[in-house]
């Protein structure tokens, strides 16, 4: 049986980065709609393992993407065929020091960074409400040879945690303010806990996959390099594919 990995990304430009770094290891094996997003799918051979990649455009936020994951690895489950692994792959944004632009993050952990409540004290997450939770972290067996596989392409890339927020950070205040909160943060994007969410939920591994596109901090439009972000996510899912192919993934905690 082949490996089954499912790349979930926002939007078509980004999976079009990653179809591209596929492109020498999986050939096109058709097209197929899921609801709210659009499967691309891939089969090849790399190494000794058979790998399957479906690439799904899964919609920007965490709640689209969690639904259109949820409707892709439900699909697959009933096809008899389910993914072993789902990676939240995109373009995101870096915390100064730790991601600079044109960098790659691999997640150790992925985190709701606004799932809990406001309070006069502070920001308590839903842990400590007493429901829910808001880390999937993902085990050292499968970020150490992700990152091995993109030191050993030369690609630059950090390892630390991926926060999910529903608010693009604009001001050096918030980034401050998750910078204190969540000191491993590497990155922050808007889809990486409900694709993970959507994963656990099947019983699938789950890692996040980011191309730093701008800084985390005072919002500055002219400063993005989204085309950059784009060309590091193809040569990332290029390293890292056959890495993944022969993994044994197992289930977040
Ligand atoms: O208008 C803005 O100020 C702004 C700043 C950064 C990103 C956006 C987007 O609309 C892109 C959202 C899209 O890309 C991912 N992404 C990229 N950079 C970030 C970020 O700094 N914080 C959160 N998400 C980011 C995200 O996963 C979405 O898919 C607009």
């Amino acid at each position: 049986m082949p490996h089954r990995i499912l790349i979930v990304t926002a939007v078509a430009a980004e999976a079009d980065s990653v179809a591209g770094g596929l492109a020498d290891l999986a050939r096109p094996a058709g097209e197929l709609p899921v609801p709210g997003g659009l499967l691309l799918r891939r089969y090849g051979t790399t190494g000794p393992a058979d790998v399957s990649v479906d690439v799904l455009v899964g919609g920007v936020g965490p709640a689209a993407v969690a639904a259109s994951t949820g409707a892709a690895l439900a699909r697959a489950a009933l096809a008899g065929e389910p993914y072993h692994l789902v990676v939240s792959a995109g373009i995101a944004g870096g915390f100064p020091g730790r991601a600079p632009l044109g960098s790659l993050v691999v997640s150790d952990a992925v985190v709701a960074a606004d799932l809990g409540a406001d309070t006069p004290e502070g920001y308590l997450p839903v842990e400590e409400l007493g429901f829910g939770r808001s880390v999937h972290a993902v085990p050292a067996a499968l970020t150490g040879p992700v990152a091995a596989a993109l030191a050993a392409a030369g690609l630059p890339h950090t390892t630390g945690g991926v926060l999910t927020v529903s608010t693009v950070t604009g001001t050096a205040v918030r980034a401050a303010e998750l910078a204190a909160r969540h000191p491993g943060a590497a990155a922050e994007a808007m889809e990486g806990f409900g694709v993970a969410e959507a994963a656990a939920a099947h019983g699938a591994a789950v890692l996040e996959l980011r191309a730093v596109s701008n800084a985390v901090g005072p919002r500055d439009r002219a400063a993005w390099r989204i085309g950059e972000a784009l060309t590091a996510l193809r040569a990332a899912t290029a390293a890292l594919v056959p890495a993944l192919g022969t993994l044994e993934a197992r289930p977040c905690s």
